[in-house]
């Protein structure tokens, strides 16, 4: 008899439900039933969810079912309903997720003893200053400046059109000339702009451009001189091209000044990531300013590792490994960074931290509170985070901190009674 044809699976397992059926024998249960009862069983196990801990999955967790999930790192500033309302998708604040790339990791362990640090991140559409404490957002003081990628791309595409070419049909030419030209000024006063010529793609034979001593003859080439540090300016001092934004170092300085004053002098430390992070000479010139701007005594560090425009998909995919992990310890719905007590179900009204899509709130908490992203940490929440180093290559500038390293259970104590009397 010949076996009738794979069923498309009406399992609600979505991304699990299709490898499920893919090795279908004929009088095999239906495909649906086989990825639910597996599923099932595996959900009460905890153990074979590679996503689990992380997962949202709201209702499936009631049912038993736990399913592969879409990670989706947000700033914490995004709207509440994009991190509950997807079944198959567990968002995550991207900063933390970030400090758990183990380039990063192993660079905070390695600098000080301090869990405090501030994200920088420098993508494409934005810059967002994040204080973490203990690889926890503080999401009430993230600051973001919309100066990222995009402005600066557009910008250097203005100055184009002025001085050589019109090139508003090649956006991504332009932004590869940003990549492979442009760089940080140390002091954009005393900068000369050195000459550097860029050879346009003719999209026949060069597909790509790329910067040479020497044009090939017939090749069309533009030749960039100070819009090579004029255009990375905008980050540091975007009111000087009209967009009314902090600069880097300003956002930093915002972000810290909106924690709680014991914190401040630990989030000198800066990790940076994201694209825009590459930008040569970025991490000194950061430094250079932070530094005026934060007391002498506040110890003031700049990480980031190789590749920083990775570091959040790096970090997810660790923050996956290790949430799989810790949901097989405690099959216990909750993110990598929940404290024991909250795996352990006790002392849930002090901050246990739930997924995003089933968060189970402690009764009394405000809406706004409830549509926070896991990892994020209000005033009130007692921070863990699992620690996950494995050394990539990276580089650091800064000085040795001297300021000790805050102890978290009484800072954290503090900041409750603080919260409370604010309160
Ligand atoms: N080597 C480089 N030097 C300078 N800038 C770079 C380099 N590589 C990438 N970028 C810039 O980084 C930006 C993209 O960074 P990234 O991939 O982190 O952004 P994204 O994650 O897409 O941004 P968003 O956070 O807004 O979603 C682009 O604007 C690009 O111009």
């Amino acid at each position: 008899m010949q076996a009738p044809p794979p069923q498309p699976s009406r399992s609600p397992a979505g991304l699990g439900a299709p490898a499920a059926h893919l090795g279908r024998r004929a009088g095999a249960p239906r495909p649906g039933r086989l990825a639910a009862g597996r599923l099932r069983r595996a959900g009460r196990a905890g153990a074979t969810d590679p996503l689990g801990g992380a997962g949202g999955g709201g209702g499936d967790s009631g049912r038993g079912l736990r399913l592969p999930k879409v990670l989706v790192s947000t700033c914490s500033l995004s709207f509440g309903w994009l991190t509950g309302c997807f079944a198959e998708v567990s968002c995550i604040e991207s900063s933390c997720v970030a400090l758990k790339s183990p380039g990063v990791s192993a660079q905070l362990l390695a600098c000080s003893p301090s869990p405090c640090c501030t994200v920088l991140g420098l993508g494409f559409s934005a810059s967002f200053a994040q204080p973490c404490v203990e690889g926890k957002a503080i999401a009430s003081a993230g600051r973001r400046s919309c100066v990222g990628g995009r402005i600066l791309t557009n910008l250097l595409m203005e100055s184009l059109k002025l001085r050589h070419l019109d090139l508003s049909k090649a956006w991504l030419t332009v932004e590869d000339i940003f990549t492979k030209t442009c760089r940080v000024a140390t002091d954009i006063r005393l900068e000369e702009g050195e000459p550097v010529n860029y050879v346009l793609p003719d999209f026949q034979e060069r597909l790509q451009g790329f910067v040479a001593a020497e044009v090939p003859e017939g090749a069309q080439s533009i030749t960039l001189t100070r819009e090579r540090c004029v255009i990375p300016e905008a980050l540091f001092r975007p009111q000087d091209h009209g967009i009314p934004a902090a600069g880097l170092a300003e956002l930093v300085h915002q972000a810290i000044l909106a924690v709680p004053e014991m914190l401040r002098p630990h989030l000198g430390r800066v990790v940076l990531c994201g694209g825009l992070a590459r930008l040569p000479n970025l991490p000194r010139r950061l430094r250079a300013e932070l530094r005026r701007l934060l007391p002498s005594h506040w110890p003031v560090e700049i990480l980031l590792e190789d590749h920083p425009e990775l570091s959040v998909w790096r970090g997810a995919a660790q923050h996956a490994l290790h949430a799989g992990h810790s949901e097989a310890a405690a099959a216990t719905p909750g993110v990598s960074g929940a404290s024991p007590s909250a795996r352990r179900g006790r002392g849930r009204g002090k901050g246990a931290v739930s997924r995003a899509g089933s968060a189970k709130m402690p009764s009394g908490k405000s809406p706004a509170q409830r549509k926070r992203p896991p990892s994020t940490i209000s005033a009130d929440v007692e921070a863990e985070e699992d620690a996950a180093a494995l050394p990539t290559g990276a580089v650091s500038l800064g000085e040795p901190e001297s300021t000790p390293a805050p102890r978290l259970k009484r800072i954290s104590r503090k900041m409750s009674v603080e919260g409370k009397s604010a309160a």
